[in-house]
């Protein structure tokens, strides 16, 4: 592809730092001041500067108990004056470390991950910077909290242990007035938006309105581990009802207490927040999250060549498992030219399962190595709950069951999931049979349901395979297709396994450790748990007016790429998450590039910069700044 062979010139280019004033400098519309009382006001978009100091219009209380201004104890005397909160904080000037360590001891005295979790989010909602800085240091011990899995279990308690609202909710009685409501929010500048309508929270299902507690973790770890600034970044929640019988009987849920709106109805109300939304940040990136299928695809498409938006589930997970792939075969002594010689399946056929397969056809592609696309689908066996995609449900010959619009029929495949059907297998033919049959190198878990992912399935796996790939990605923990130990016990400590949810290393009877790697979206995004935080950081930088397949493909490289030989041959397959915003910063530039190359970014470097210091002095960095009173 020439993406691939242009490759080594772009970043050749790139790092001479002469990527060239392109005719903009930045395109970026400048919404008039419409608040008096915004409390921050930054009046240059520049994240270098934004690291010197900080203008508010605040004073007082009112800049104790904005978590993006507060520093709690660490205002110095001259702060204290000029801001007027004499007297209003303890005499003691205490700085940030000392800080950390009262924050840190209360955190371990916590019971439960939940209690951390609680913990954690009241502390991000009094000192923004204190918990990033928290975050940041410990991201191996707490992207498990303010993520998956504890956000799973956050999320169905999200009614029961509601404190104070973060982000915002347009529901169903909101249908009208969103262009005004997006004025709501306090601040002009949103690089970010991750949005959700709750209808399949993880593999939890549908959580309607506590769904709010997906869009907060992604960007808490875009923020993190993906150097997006914190105020830049915006969680929502489409509130279009919800069909979970349990959360409409309580009587502290939150949500629209009313069935999800659906068809017609459901496009025009995204369709009104999406112009809200334009209206206000015409540049934001937005990050579909946890739409069910087929919705996640049809707002894809419907939006992909429109505005600047991915869908994480569907677009980063490819990007990640793809990674995942490429690296395994490394560390089966093979080449990542060797992707197209897979024999791969994929159990579950929903935005994540077809968006992965998605990503691996578009490599094979672009590898050269098959002769046709077609030709790529063959490698890959789908199955949703009734086994193999086959016949008997497509209904040969009867176009009226395949999808047309943006319902699915029922018993029907749509025509993503038909490039998957295996007409020559018996349809519908259960996973152990199939992998009998066609003796897989790689199985991917894609479901949401535990289990499934036998010992018998894995058994015969690993009779075929030296190494066998064996990838249950279903979140949360609870939810995954199998767990590390099953894994490593069912193929004799010879697996290559990742999951969703982080799994320890699992000790195997003879002595040596089977390593367990994190394949999660959220390292692919603006790259975090990188690929994630990464696009979604390059996109930033750049002001890239789309987000491209391209980019995400060059994400799966980078992150491939990053293991050493040493790790791959222990069956470390990526850098742990305490790498992650090392991570981001390589995935962001390689994003970059990409931009470039496709005339997309709509920001160029000034002459001498170099794109990839460029991409690591931008990310945020959680440390107190002065503090200036702003007389309007
Ligand atoms: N590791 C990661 O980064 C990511 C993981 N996921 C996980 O993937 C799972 C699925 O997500 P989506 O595709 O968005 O959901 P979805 O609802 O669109 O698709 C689920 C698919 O699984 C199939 N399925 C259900 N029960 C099955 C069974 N017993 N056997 C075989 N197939 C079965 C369904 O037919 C459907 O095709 C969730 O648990 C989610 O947490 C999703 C995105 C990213
Ligand atoms: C990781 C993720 O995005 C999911 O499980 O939905
Ligand atoms: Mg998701």
């Amino acid at each position: 592809m020439a993406l691939a062979s242009s490759r080594f010139l772009l970043r050749t280019q790139a790092h001479r730092a002469t990527v060239k004033n392109h005719s903009n400098s930045i395109a970026r519309t400048s919404t008039p001041l419409l608040h008096t009382q915004r409390s921050y006001y930054s009046p240059y978009r520049d994240p270098i500067r934004d690291k010197t100091v900080h203008m508010t219009l605040s004073r007082g209380v009112n800049v104790l108990h904005d978590p993006l201004l507060s520093k709690g104890t660490a205002f110095s005397i001259d702060e204290r004056e000029r801001l007027s909160i004499r007297g209003l904080v303890p005499p003691r000037c205490q700085e940030m470390d000392k800080q950390l360590l009262r924050v840190k001891r209360n955190l371990d005295g916590c019971d439960s991950p939940i209690d951390k979790f609680v913990f954690l989010a009241a502390l991000q909602d009094r000192n923004e910077t204190l918990f990033y800085k928290l975050v940041i240091e410990h991201l191996e011990e707490l992207a498990g909290i303010i993520y998956t899995p504890t956000v799973g279990l956050a999320s169905e308690k999200s009614h029961s242990i509601y404190r104070r609202s973060r982000g915002m909710y347009f529901s169903s009685q909101d249908r009208g007035n969103m262009s005004a409501m997006v004025y709501n929010w306090p601040h002009d500048e949103v690089d970010v938006i991750v949005v959700t309508d709750g209808s399949r929270v993880l593999g939890l299902g549908d959580l309607g309105a506590n769904g709010m507690q997906i869009p907060i973790g992604k960007l808490s770890l875009y923020v993190a581990a993906g150097g997006i600034r914190p105020r830049a970044v915006l969680p929502v929640v489409l509130d279009v009802g919800t069909n979970n019988k349990t959360l409409l009987n309580d009587p502290l849920y939150l949500g629209m207490g009313h069935p999800r709106l659906d068809g017609e109805e459901y496009y025009s109300f995204v369709e009104e927040w999406v112009t809200a939304i334009m209206t206000r940040w015409p540049n934001v990136l937005i990050q579909f999250e946890d739409f069910k299928y087929p919705h996640a695809y049809n707002l894809l498409n419907k939006y992909r060549d429109r505005i600047t938006c991915f869908n994480d589930d569907i677009q980063s997970t490819s990007a990640i498992t793809l990674a995942g792939i490429l690296a395994a075969l490394k560390a089966r002594g093979l080449s990542q030219e060797d992707l197209s010689n897979e024999r791969i399946i994929c159990v579950g056929a929903g935005s994540a399962g077809v968006g992965v397969c998605e990503g691996i056809i578009d490599c094979m592609v672009a590898q050269g190595k098959v002769k046709s696309r077609e030709d790529a689908y063959r490698r890959i066996y789908m199955l949703d709950q009734h086994g193999l995609l086959g016949n008997s449900a497509v209904a040969a010959g009867d176009p009226s069951r395949i999808m047309q619009g943006p319902e699915r029929v029922k018993g029907s495949l749509d025509e993503r999931q038909l490039c998957y059907v295996k007409p020559d297998l018996p349809d519908r033919m259960n996973l152990e049979e199939l992998i009998e049959q066609v003796k897989p190198t790689v199985l991917l878990g894609l479901t949401g349901i535990a289990g499934v992912f036998t010992e018998k399935a894995v058994r015969t796996m690993a009779q075929h395979n030296e190494k066998p790939v064996i990838f249950p990605l279903s979140n949360p923990d609870t939810h995954a297709e199998c767990t590390a130990e099953q894994a490593f016990k069912w193929t004799d400590g010879r697996a290559i396994f990742a999951s969703g949810s982080p799994f320890d290393d699992v000790q195997l009877p003879n002595g040596k450790i089977g390593r367990t790697n994190q394949c999660n979206n959220s390292y692919s995004f603006p790259v975090s748990t990188s690929s994630n935080s990464g696009v979604g950081l390059g996109v930033v930088i750049s002001r890239a007016s789309r987000v491209t397949p391209e980019m995400f493909l060059e994400t799966a490289r980078a992150i491939a790429d990053i293991a050493t030989p040493s790790q791959l041959k222990e069956g470390i397959l990526f850098p742990g998450v305490s790498q992650l915003r090392n991570v981001s910063s390589k995935v962001a530039t390689r994003v970059c590039e990409v931009a470039y190359q496709q005339g997309l970014a709509q920001k160029s470097l000034k002459e001498g910069e170099i794109l990839g210091e460029f991409v690591e002095k931008s990310m945020y960095d959680p440390e107190y700044v002065p503090l200036v009173h702003h007389h309007q």
